[in-house]
């Protein structure tokens, strides 16, 4: 049998990280072999997350587990303040990095796409890695192409700290290249209360929503000539992730250079 890839957990204490580290565990082709967290050191990932990883303890170190564990993958869930010095240190370490934390930018994903391949590793970006999501995004830039007008309504749980979601703006990213830029509402339009209209990318408008009961939704809202077309998407859990991430760990192996959005891993 081909060795095992081995795979490093960052933030796996997190929503996301737990659910991660057992998504790895349950893989025939995956092998788990450091677990970090910001408080836990030194600590057995079985005892914490009470699932059976052997002897992997937790580490508060990303550095001093990439270098003693030397993965061939590390996956992020960690939060926008932490992702990018940990991607950093991994591209440095060539461990190639699968990253669903969200809140970079263009500029710094096109760094990362560079030294990636200066590295000869491949990585992963991906704002969204459930199936679902990807596809409720191919729908919503197939429709903007005869239904330009586009407002998105996105709704997480109340503990998301960066808003809008990275599905959102990945999705209106794919919006901007598939129709003409317009301006959406009225030219003269006043908001009396501040913030009304939501926020704005190239005249594209996006409310989000924070409240406990939401996992992870999204609604795409386009309007036309009396009618309107509601594409929505809902994780109602976290395993809805899993497939992707698993699947990134994998196809990561494969390239050179940073891919952001798992769509170009699977269409
Ligand atoms: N791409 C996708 O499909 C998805 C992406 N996400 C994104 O993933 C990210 C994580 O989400 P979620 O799991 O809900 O968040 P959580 O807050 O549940 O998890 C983040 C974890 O990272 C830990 N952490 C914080 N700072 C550090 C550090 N310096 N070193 C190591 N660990 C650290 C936190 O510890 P502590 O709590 O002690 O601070 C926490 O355990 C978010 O950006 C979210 O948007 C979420 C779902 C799906
Ligand atoms: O924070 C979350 O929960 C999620 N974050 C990602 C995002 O910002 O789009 C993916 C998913 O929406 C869940």
């Amino acid at each position: 049998m081909a060795e095992k890839i081995r795979v490093v957990v960052i933030g796996a204490k997190g929503r996301m990280g737990r659910e991660t580290v057992q998504a790895i565990l349950k893989d025939e082709e995956l092998e788990l072999v450091g677990a970090v967290d910001r408080t836990l050191d030194g600590v057995s990932v079985s005892d914490v997350l009470g699932v059976d990883a052997g002897s992997v303890q937790f580490s508060n170190d990303v550095e001093k587990t990439l270098v003693e564990t030397k993965p061939d993958v590390m996956v992020d869930f960690t939060t926008p303040a932490v992702m990018k010095g940990n991607i950093d240190k991994a591209i440095q370490f060539g461990v190639r990095p699968v990253v669903g934390t969200t809140g970079m930018t263009p500029e710094e994903i096109a760094a990362w796409d560079q030294a990636c391949k200066e590295r000869g590793i491949g990585g992963v970006i991906a704002p969204n890695f459930a199936i679902g999501a990807l596809l409720m995004m191919r729908f919503a830039a197939e429709a903007a192409r005869f239904l330009p007008h586009v407002e998105i309504i996105e709704m997480h749980h109340d503990q998301k700290l960066d808003a809008p979601s990275g599905t959102a703006i990945k999705t209106l990213e794919l919006i901007s290249q598939a129709r003409e830029q317009m301006g959406q509402g009225h030219p003269n339009e006043h908001e009396s209360i501040a913030g009304a209209r939501g926020g704005e990318i190239e005249g594209m408008r996006v409310h989000s929503v924070r409240l406990p009961g939401y996992v992870a939704h999204q609604q795409v809202i386009f309007g036309g000539l009396g009618q309107t077309l509601t594409i929505r998407h809902d994780s109602i859990n976290r395993e809805s992730f899993m497939p992707g991430v698993v699947l990134s760990c994998k196809e990561v192996m494969k390239y050179e250079g940073m891919v952001y959005g798992l769509e170009n891993l699977l269409f």
